[in-house]
């Protein structure tokens, strides 16, 4: 299962080449973010990218839309730097939605810079809240909504700009266990219907195993390991926990990333013995 990074001839998708980017600390200390990272992601490819607290997945994310750009190395969406608008569509744990205006508002709001009319945007607002199961609250407010109505708010709003990538930084970290699970059903459902690469960080190496296509491990700001998910699809339930192969790639997973925080010594659990860590 250790793979070294694959390399694809389509050149759709999202490439990093010798990506390096390093920030400041305000002691003036630099901290390596990213150091030489080399990917290539497949268009319509669902990607998890794992990994130990500050080993530069969200950095990762910013640079894939081009909120933030490389110290070193390159960055290219189908072809060409990313540039932030449109193209990326991105989905936070804290939902970010715009408290004083409505679901539908919310929605529309982003499609602002599109050159589409008012009754074109309403129209895309109302399908892909439609899509989500929403229609009914377009006319309520963020607050009168449960958390998981709120990131599927969030998500048709990502998904109504109809982007090339969708960027979603533990988008569902803080549901509930059951909330989480739905969401994870409909994200894949969604996805089917509406193929863009997904871009997926998250903490749980279920959810990973779950839903990508591919697991990026990173430790320490490098790309470690790239794993291909051979789960057929659709994903699910019971029977793809009890799936052997499901399993197998969990508890894989699970032993890398409990190695790489072991051996960080910025991880509370430093030196630890594996057996010490449940
Ligand atoms: N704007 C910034 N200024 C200074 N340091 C930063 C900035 N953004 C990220 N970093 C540092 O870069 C490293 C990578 O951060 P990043 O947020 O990408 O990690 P992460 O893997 O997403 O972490 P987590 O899982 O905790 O969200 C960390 O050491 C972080 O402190």
């Amino acid at each position: 299962m250790n793979r070294p990074v694959t390399t694809q001839s389509s050149s759709t998708g999202l490439v990093m080449e010798n990506v390096s980017k390093t920030f400041l600390r305000p002691d003036g200390a630099e901290t390596f973010a990213l150091r030489d990272v080399n990917l290539q992601l497949a268009d319509q490819q669902f990607v998890a990218l794992v990994g130990p607290s500050g080993c530069g997945k969200t950095t990762m994310l910013r640079m894939a839309n081009g909120l933030l750009q490389p110290d070193g190395g390159r960055v290219l969406l189908n072809n060409a730097p990313p540039v932030p608008g449109p193209d990326a569509g991105f989905v936070f744990q804290s939902f970010r939605l715009i408290p004083w205006e409505t679901v539908l508002s919310n929605i529309t709001f982003a499609l602002m810079d599109m050159g589409l009319t008012k009754a074109e945007r309403n129209d895309r607002a109302m399908h892909y809240l439609e899509l989500v199961g929403l229609a009914r609250v377009a006319g309520n407010y963020p607050a009168q909504l449960s958390g998981g109505m709120r990131q599927r708010v969030a998500l048709a709003r990502a998904l109504a700009v109809e982007p090339k990538i969708l960027l979603m930084d533990e988008p569902f970290a803080s549901l509930d266990a059951q909330t989480r699970e739905l969401m994870q059903i409909e994200l894949l459902s969604l996805w089917e219907r509406r193929r863009a690469l997904v871009m997926f960080v998250t903490h749980s190496v279920d959810e990973a195993v779950t839903l990508a296509d591919r697991v990026v491990v990173m430790g320490a700001g490098r790309v470690l390991e790239t794993v291909d998910i051979d789960l057929p699809r659709p994903r699910a339930g019971e029977a793809l926990r009890a799936d052997p192969r499901y399993i197998e790639l969990r508890t894989y997973l699970w032993a890398r990333i409990r190695e790489l925080v072991l051996s960080d010594p910025a991880s509370e659990f430093h030196g630890r013995a594996a057996g010490q860590v449940a």
